[in-house]
């Protein structure tokens, strides 16, 4: 905390000396921090935490939390495209939207709008936007902050003050990820529009199979494919034991 409290501080001293230079009206620029790592590692969990902690430590500052799996494509549009099976891989996101989003926040605009997601639906809310408005501090998770777009679109980093990256043994990811599905199951057995309904009506081992194929083929391979390879771009390393604990920090200091 200690250090990305420094890390804003300097950050908006850098900010201020620029405007005075430029002879312009203070603005207040947001300090972008993002949550990222593999599915399931715990970014939204941890994002929430920092958030919760941010608002204790700065009472006069505004936070505001976002998750980028919003700028996820549909349920619909991924079908439609024959992407389902990369869902969660950089060919499944809106990465315009995604870039537009962040470089509002940081022009200062009010009322920047997003897609909601919900893991309970396991696709884009319809018909709700979350909006932020000029926080001082944008707390962002998602599995693509540090990935470079496949279309030679320009690439969020750009706008991120200061990412971390949260690590975990594989077998504890894949562990994580079946405790959160079992939960998604638990919660819509009796809700037959759901997505996790069908799979909460059969018996455990065969919705374990999917959810394990589902791991492996598609949550897995992205992050041997896509996420791991950002990891060594990332501000700070936070390596977690199977019980969520901390076992290792690795600080970028250039
Ligand atoms: N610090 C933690 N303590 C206990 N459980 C955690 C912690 N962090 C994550 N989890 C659990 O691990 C699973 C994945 O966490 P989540 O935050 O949803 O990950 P992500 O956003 O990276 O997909 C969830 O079931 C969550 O409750
Ligand atoms: C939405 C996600 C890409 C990202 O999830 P998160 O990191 O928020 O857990 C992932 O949960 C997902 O849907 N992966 C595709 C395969 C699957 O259904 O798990």
């Amino acid at each position: 905390m200690k250090n990305l409290q420094y890390n804003m501080s300097q950050k908006n001293a850098i900010y201020r000396t620029k405007q005075t230079f430029y002879n312009e009206k203070w603005q207040k620029i947001p300090f972008i921090i993002g949550v990222t790592g593999s599915v399931a590692v715990g970014k939204s969990t941890f994002a929430k935490k920092i958030t919760r902690l941010f608002e204790r430590l700065e009472p006069d500052k505004t936070i505001a939390q976002v998750s980028a799996d919003g700028f996820l494509m549909s349920n619909a549009e991924l079908k439609a495209k024959n992407l389902m099976d990369q869902k969660g891989f950089p060919s499944s996101f809106n990465w315009d939207a995604f870039y537009t989003f962040l470089a509002s926040v940081k022009a200062g605009k009010e009322r920047v709008p997003y897609r909601l997601y919900s893991q309970e639906i396991s696709d884009l809310v319809p018909n709700e936007l979350g909006y932020v408005s000029v926080p001082d501090i944008l707390v962002v998770e998602g599995i693509n902050l540090l990935e470079v777009p496949p279309d030679g679109q320009a690439p969020p980093s750009d706008f991120f003050d200061y990412v971390i990256y949260l690590d975990a043994s594989e077998e504890d990811l894949e562990k994580w990820y079946l405790d959160r599905y079992h939960l998604m199951l638990e919660i819509n057995r009796n809700n037959p529009d759901n997505f996790f309904y069908k799979w909460a009506n059969v018996p455990l081992e065969q919705a374990d199979n999917f959810a394990k194929r589902v791991w492996r083929d598609v949550n897995l391979k992205n992050l041997h494919d896509y996420i791991e390879p950002t990891k060594k771009r990332a501000d700070m390393i936070i390596k977690k034991y199977g019980n969520h604990e901390i076992s290792d920090m690795y600080i970028r200091k250039f």
